[in-house]
């Protein structure tokens, strides 16, 4: 791990370093899970279980990660995923083939000498179940951000957060599928083709991109649009997952010229955190609850950038309460600059529907 002037500066640099390594070799896993399901047949397409045995690999991998790098600090985390499911007896196939998965991503690494048992892997999926909260400090994962887009071969992420006393400190969003560089010329990066990015960003240390299979970290920011008739804005793929007449009318009120990028998972933190966009509008449907692993990563690496992230009533958003968001309808991540106009065009846009 180079260690930049910033990053040995940093009050979080080991934490920095760890989060890295560990997210990294989750990507592995999941680059080649996805790979194997692009291979296979439709049918096995529509089966679930590939995508199930690489969430459980990746938060396996990094709770591992995790409490071998930082030995001497104790270990909470809130994550995505349990091993209720698995303990069950006819998951028994499944959870061998999980850990087989990641003794072998473990071995190819080369980093570790270990081998895991069944056990092993259903206590490292329990790491995980950590309620969070105010005080002290919690790991913040979502093992597989955006399971649709994993399936379909789009975006996903690897996020993997930190609480410290009830703030982010810390973000990393492995995005494998992202192209490095930037489709908006803003911050001028010519990576040429390269795909693979891998956001991280620290508290009051900025935010940087470098390429998952590694480079020379380059620091981001968000574009400064004042006028939102020249943004573009952000919005989830799955029409499921977002309130598209509500988007529609936002933009609308705001005068957006061009039509939504609709894309899965935290890479949206991410594109927009380096200025490949203006504005990430997120409104799910009606009593959908935000958790923390689905915000926690994406949302530093943008405040980071220059960038504000807040909800449907401006306000900022509270990691503290636990496992799920507690937030007013609805996130908003933009500029400084359009953040006032966007809010107004949210709300009113929220009191016409009602
Ligand atoms: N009905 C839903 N509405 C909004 N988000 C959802 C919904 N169901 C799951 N999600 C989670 O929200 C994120 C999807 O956001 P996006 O649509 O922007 O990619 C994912 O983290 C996904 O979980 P998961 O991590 O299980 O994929
Ligand atoms: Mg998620
Ligand atoms: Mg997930
Ligand atoms: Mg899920």
């Amino acid at each position: 791990m180079s260690q930049l002037p910033e990053v040995a500066a940093n009050p979080y640099g080991a934490e920095l370093a760890a989060a890295k390594k560990a997210v990294a070799l989750a990507a592995r896993l999941c680059q080649r899970v996805q790979r194997g399901i692009l291979q296979s047949d439709v049918q096995s397409k529509a089966d679930r279980t590939p995508v199930t045995v690489a969430d459980y690999g990746s938060q396996v991998l990094i709770s591992l990660v995790l409490k071998k790098e930082l030995p001497s600090q104790s270990f909470s985390m809130v994550a995505e995923e349990d091993s209720k499911d698995l303990r069950k007896d006819d998951a028994q196939e499944i959870l061998e083939h999980i850990t087989s998965l990641v003794n072998e991503t473990i071995v190819n690494d080369g980093s570790y000498n270990m081998s895991l048992s069944k056990e092993d892997v259903l206590a490292a999926i329990d790491g995980g179940n950590s309620e969070g909260g105010p005080s002290g400090r919690h790991w913040i994962l979502d093992p597989i951000d955006g399971t649709k887009g994993f399936i379909r071969g789009d975006q996903y992420a690897i996020a993997l957060g930190l609480l410290d006393e009830g703030r982010v400190v810390l973000g990393v969003l492995g995005c494998p599928n992202l192209p490095l560089k930037s489709t908006n010329m803003h911050n001028g990066s010519s990576s040429g083709d390269q795909v693979g990015s891998f956001f991280f960003a620290t508290i009051g240390c900025g935010a940087r991109v470098e390429a998952l299979e590694g480079s020379e970290p380059q620091k981001i920011s968000m574009c400064s649009i004042k006028n939102p008739a020249d943004a573009s804005f952000f919005e989830s793929f799955e029409a499921s997952h977002s309130k598209r007449d509500l988007t529609s009318s936002i933009a609308e009120k705001l005068g957006v010229q061009a039509p939504a990028v609709r894309m899965d998972s935290q890479a949206k933190y991410g594109a927009l955190a380096r200025g490949d966009g203006a504005i990430y509008l997120r409104i799910p449907h009606k009593g959908y609850i935000e958790t923390v692993w689905d915000n926690a990563a994406g949302s530093i690496v943008v405040t980071e950038a220059g960038g504000m992230v807040k909800d449907a009533s401006g306000n900022d958003l509270d990691f503290s309460k636990g496992r799920y968001l507690d937030r007013d309808r609805g996130i908003i991540a933009t500029n400084k600059y359009l953040m006032p106009m966007v809010l107004k065009a949210v709300q009113e846009a929220i009191k016409e529907e009602q």
